[in-house]
Formats: C-alpha cells, structure tokens, sequence
C-alpha cells in the first residue's frame, strides 16, 4: 500500500537524524522538505523567529495548536528549560501517530505532552486535565479558521496571564484576516508582525506575535 507524506517524512528522520539529537531531526526534516516534497512544517526561516520567541520567553508552560509531523514541537521542546512542559494538541490521528514517533527521534518525550483531539475540546480542560495553571506560550499552527475562536477560548478560560505570548504561524498565507484584525485592535494585546517567506518557498508569510495585556 502507499506511503504517505508523513510516513515518508518520519522515514527521512529515521535515516538521517541522530537519535537523541533534536537539532539533526529538525535538519533532516528541513532537508527532506527542501529536496524532496514539500510539507506544511513552519520551516527554517520561521523556524529561527519561533526560536528567538521561545529563548527569549524561557516559558514554563507552552501550549502548540497543531503538531503535524512534529517538526516545531520538537524545535521548540529543545529550547525550554529543564522542568518546562509543552503540550501539544493534533486532530488528525494519522498526523499524531507519526509525530509521537519523530518526538520519540528526538528523544523529547519527557518535556512533551502529545493528545489527539480538537482544541475546542481541549482547551477548556487544561486546568484540570494537565493541572496547567497559566499558559506562557501559545504556538498557533493548526487551522486558520479556528486561530479567533481559540483565542477567545483560551482567554475565557483564564489562561491567559498579563504577559502570556500567543504566536501564530501563517497569518498571511494560508492566512487568518480575521485573528490578525482582533489581536491588532484590541487594547489588551501588543501585536508584532515578523515578515517571513512560506515555508522552503519565497511566497510571503509570517508570524504575528501578540502579549496580552491583561
Ligand atoms: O493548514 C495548515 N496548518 C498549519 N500550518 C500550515 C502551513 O504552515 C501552511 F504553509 C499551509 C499551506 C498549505 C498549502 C498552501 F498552498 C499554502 C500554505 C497550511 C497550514
Ligand atoms: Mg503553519
């Protein structure tokens, strides 16, 4: 039976990478996506602004939207102090199942909590499922669509703490015109656009970075 994307991208990994290495996975996905078939990872250049984000944040908890294959889970996982937690949350199981085993590559699994599920559903239960008290990195890569109503989840929630970071991926192309104008106009977050370029293309995206407030 054919393979899929995903399984083909973990294939890269499993040869290329150094288990126990995140730095090597990250470059075998990067390679393989480059050189062989493209696939929908922030990628290298997004890939440093999300780095700079993360290091200069040094967050305890992060929350990522969207896991894929892994790619910036893994990336962002790297960078976190010891006792630091990420979860992160996949509705597609095929997606899942493919990301837990690049994770496991990477030798990340400690840091790294990964559900299958909708943000919608999860969202709401991180308090008392992961005993999660305040978010201090919200990576933002599942669904455009979904970017606005999340947000207003995870402020309804009270997750969010003066100074907590949302950063989303792809806010130009596929794009999230909607999100962009909430968190720009709203007086209770401070909104940055890093321009950047669609992932291993030269079309325009970035990231926006917004802290609340508040
Ligand atoms: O659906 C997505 N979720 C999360 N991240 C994405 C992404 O980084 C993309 F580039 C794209 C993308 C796919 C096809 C294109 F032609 C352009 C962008 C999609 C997603
Ligand atoms: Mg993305």
């Amino acid at each position: 039976t054919q393979s899929t994307r995903p399984q083909r991208l973990l294939g890269a990994v499993q040869k290329n990478a150094t288990r126990g290495d995140p730095r090597s996975v990250v470059k075998a996905i990067d390679e393989f996506c480059r050189h062989k078939e493209w696939a929908m990872n922030v990628g290298d250049e997004k890939g440093c602004i999300l780095d700079s984000v993360v290091s200069e944040l040094n967050p305890a908890t992060v929350l990522e939207l969207g896991t894929y294959c892994g790619y910036s889970t893994v990336r962002i996982a790297s960078l976190l102090p010891p006792h630091a937690k990420l979860i992160t949350l996949e509705f597609n199981p095929d997606y899942a199942k493919i990301a837990c085993q690049v994770i496991a590559w990477a030798g990340l699994e400690d840091k790294i909590q990964l559900v299958e599920g909708s943000s919608a559903e999860w969202i709401p239960k991180m308090k008392e499922h992961f005993g999660v008290k305040m978010l201090d990195l919200v990576f933002m890569d599942h669904w455009k669509d979904d970017y606005l109503p999340d947000t207003k989840l995870l402020e309804d929630c009270g997750l969010l703490r003066k100074g907590s970071v949302l950063l989303a991926d792809n806010v130009i192309c596929p794009g999230s015109p909607d999100y962009l104008k909430y968190v720009r106009r709203s007086p209770r977050y401070k909104s940055q656009y890093f321009r950047s370029h669609l992932e291993y293309t030269k079309a325009e995206d970035g990231l926006e970075k917004s802290v609340f407030l508040g």
